[in-house]
């Protein structure tokens, strides 16, 4: 079945992961029909899907007409039976425990047609046992959300031993229909990627208090602020229910070995009901105490490395299993959990013969088989290689932009910002592939203007990525070198001789509005909101803000925007003259390349003399003077001057070509 023929979609279970699952399918437009074993169940489901579509609709995320469509297209079931018979595709998302996923399919299995796919919502359980229940193995497949489905970015696709590549085509295209990035995992093996990897670092991290070898705010610290995870680890327990950590653990147990015995510091929380944040007490006190208290200077290298050996060796596990590819495994720990730089990338970082002596070291100590080195991360290692090849490898491949995406269209250099899920916010890590990509765009010939754009319509950029910031804990010559990197990197366009514009959709925020300041033209869509909201975080804006905002806005309004750390919306800032325009919001992409391309076509030589002399001219106006007579005298020779008079002689568009 092509993914155009899907119209009608069941999910069986409205608990937390299927009305969410629910309310995604419908905001893609599809028919759904939303299943529990009682009216009470399915109708508490329906009720969140409606208190949720209305969220988005009053953060304007939707419309309220969609919002009232998307309900619209969700009926509730009882029975099993009539809630599949005109499904194409069947997601499951009942309780997590094999005997009554089995029950349902069996249930179900007569009663859907013949073509429907059947997808597991499943975090860890066997597809392949679950299939084999099924007329069906061909059709079934995993499909695995994220909590909450409607935030949450990644779907985990799995295959089960009999799933047919055209299940697994469907399905994937069926994610990318939902707006969610699915990623492909080859083999049905116990967690697939994101648990696989999450979970036993979240036992180690219990390991390590449990042997009295750290303390729970050093793990944590280190992995905040050390390694820049979202969330400490035992934080995140605490997030997710440790109950629901030790599950999956005792699962992997089962399956895979002693390698994944749960630490006791788990299971007596479990044992104890306290099970995290949805007790009130887990590792951090939430009802009586203060919540989670990560300090951020407690961060211990030898943590780091345990941790990152740990995850370098369930890494290895799944690419010598060829359950997923380096690759795939780093998009979806990005997505999923929030990493920063993927596991394997990670890994890579920190050097794979340090996280295998790590591992050898440890197994001596404690004879642990969770330490045995894992053998394609030996051979990696003897070889000096990472998960991405070796180290010079890695450098050529330093334009395989990850956070940021070129597009050539014409003579534009379209640098898009593409961390559309986090707001386009930008990291260390998009601060380097910027800085690249500004100077491939500035070095190409073919290149004649630049357009600045953020990837989805809610941002342009939220600014600084603030976890990333974060991860560098309090370390002030860490923070003074971020500043220093966003102002150099930023100020490459100011620098730069061709025209830039920026196309503003959505928020434009502290470090994002910095870049925009470095433009030569701003536009803007109406519903986008500007300002510098660095204040209310207790700083200031630190990549040029203080410097070049006063150039566009003059000195009175930069400090009001400063100060007062508000959001301003286009038209004031249009006012302000921080904006050359504002467009409707359909029309941003469409006007912003329009201008980006009359730029392109303009003559090379004399806009890079005007951005040359009137950036001289901030720092002295006689030097800026002085360039604007010679740049004169320079333009009085070139063949752009002739083919601009020759144009205008005989009434056409000149064609200048910088010569
Ligand atoms: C030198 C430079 C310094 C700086 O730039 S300091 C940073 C200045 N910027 C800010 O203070 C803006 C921070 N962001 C916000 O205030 C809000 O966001 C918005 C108003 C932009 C949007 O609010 P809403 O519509 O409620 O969305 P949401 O759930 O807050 O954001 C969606 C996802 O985007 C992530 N995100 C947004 N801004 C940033 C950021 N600046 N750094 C890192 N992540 C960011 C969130 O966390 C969340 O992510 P999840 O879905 O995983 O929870």
């Amino acid at each position: 079945m092509d993914v155009d023929d899907i119209n009608s979609i069941t999910v069986l279970g409205a608990g937390n992961m299927g009305h969410g699952i629910a309310e995604v399918a419908a905001l893609a437009g599809y028919t759904v029909n939303l299943r529990d074993i009682n009216e009470e169940f399915v109708q508490k489901g329906y009720d969140q899907i409606e208190w949720s579509l209305n969220k988005l609709a009053e953060k304007d995320r939707i419309s309220d007409d969609d919002a009232e469509a998307a309900l619209d297209r969700v009926t509730t079931f009882v029975d099993a039976g009539e809630s599949v018979a005109d499904a194409d595709v069947v997601i499951e998302a009942v309780p997590e425990k094999m005997d009554i996923k089995k029950e349902v399919y069996e249930a179900i299995d007569e009663h859907a047609p013949e073509h429907t796919i059947f997808a597991t919502n499943t975090s860890s359980l066997s597809i392949t046992e679950l299939s084999e229940v099924t007329d069906r193995p061909k059709q079934f497949c995993g499909m695995h959300f994220f909590n909450p489905p409607v935030r949450m970015q990644l779907v985990e696709v799995i295959s089960g031993e009999h799933t047919a590549d055209e299940t697994m085509d469907t399905i994937e295209a069926l994610a990318e229909q939902m707006d969610k990035t699915p990623v492909r995992v080859r083999k049905d093996s116990p967690g697939f990627i994101v648990n696989r990897i999450l979970v036993p670092l979240m036992n180690e991290a219990a390991w390590m208090v449990q042997n009295d070898y750290a303390t729970v705010a050093e793990v944590d610290s280190t992995a905040k602020y050390g390694l820049g995870h979202p969330m400490g680890s035992f934080e995140l327990a605490d997030q997710v229910g440790i109950d629901v950590g030790v599950h999956v653990l005792e699962y992997l147990h089962e399956v895979l070995g002693d390698a994944y015995r749960p630490c006791p510091l788990l299971e007596e929380k479990v044992e104890e009901g306290e099970l995290g944040k949805k007790t009130g007490t887990g590792f951090y006190e939430y009802e009586d105490g203060d919540g989670v208290q990560i300090p951020t200077d407690e961060v211990r290298e030898d943590v780091e490395r345990r941790l990152l050996a740990l995850m370098a060796n369930e890494v290895a596990g799944l690419v010598a299993n060829d359950v997923a590819d380096p690759e795939s495994i780093d998009k979806a720990m990005k997505l999923g959990a929030g990493y920063p730089d993927g596991s394997a990338k990670a890994a890579d970082e920190a050097g794979l013969d340090t996280l295998v002596e790590t591992l050898d070291d440890l197994h001596e100590e404690t004879g642990e088989e969770r330490y045995v080195v894992v053998d394609y991360l030996r051979e990696l290692a003897e070889e000096g290689e990472g998960f991405y090849g070796a180290s010079d490898e890695q450098e050529s491949e330093e334009h395989d932009f990850e956070t940021i995406r070129i597009e050539h269209e014409g003579s534009v250099g379209h640098l898009v910002i593409n961390r559309p899920h986090q707001m386009n916010s930008i990291s260390p890590e998009l601060l380097g592939e910027l800085s690249t990509a500004i100077d491939l765009l500035a070095d190409d010939d073919e290149v004649r203007a630049i357009l600045l754009t953020g990837a989805g319509d809610r941002a342009f950029s939220a600014g600084a990525d603030v976890m990333g910031m974060a991860s560098g804990g309090s370390d002030p010559l860490r923070g003074v070198e971020l500043s220093k990197k966003g102002q150099e990197t930023f100020g490459k366009l100011v620098a730069c001789d061709k025209p830039v514009v920026a196309g503003i959709d959505g928020y434009c925020l502290g470090g994002g509005m910095e870049l925009a300041t470095c433009a030569d033209l701003r536009i803007a869509s109406e519903r986008s909101k500007l300002g510098q909201p660095e204040h209310n975080l207790g700083l200031i804006p630190g990549w040029g803000g203080t410097q070049r905002l006063a150039r566009i806005v003059g000195e009175g309004r930069a400090k009001e925007i400063i100060f007062t750390a508000e959001r301003f919306d286009a038209e004031t800032m249009e006012r302000y003259g921080f904006l050359n325009q504002v467009v409707g919001n359909d029309e941003l992409h469409e006007k912003s390349m329009e201008l980006a391309q009359s730029l392109a076509g303009g003559p090379p030589i004399a806009q890079a003399f005007t951005k040359r002399a009137m950036r001289k001219g901030w720092e002295n106006q006689e030097a800026g003077l002085e360039i604007e007579a010679q740049a004169f005298g320079h333009l009085m020779t070139t063949d752009d001057l002739n083919e601009g008079i020759m144009a205008f002689a005989s009434d056409r568009d000149p064609e200048f070509e910088g010569k």
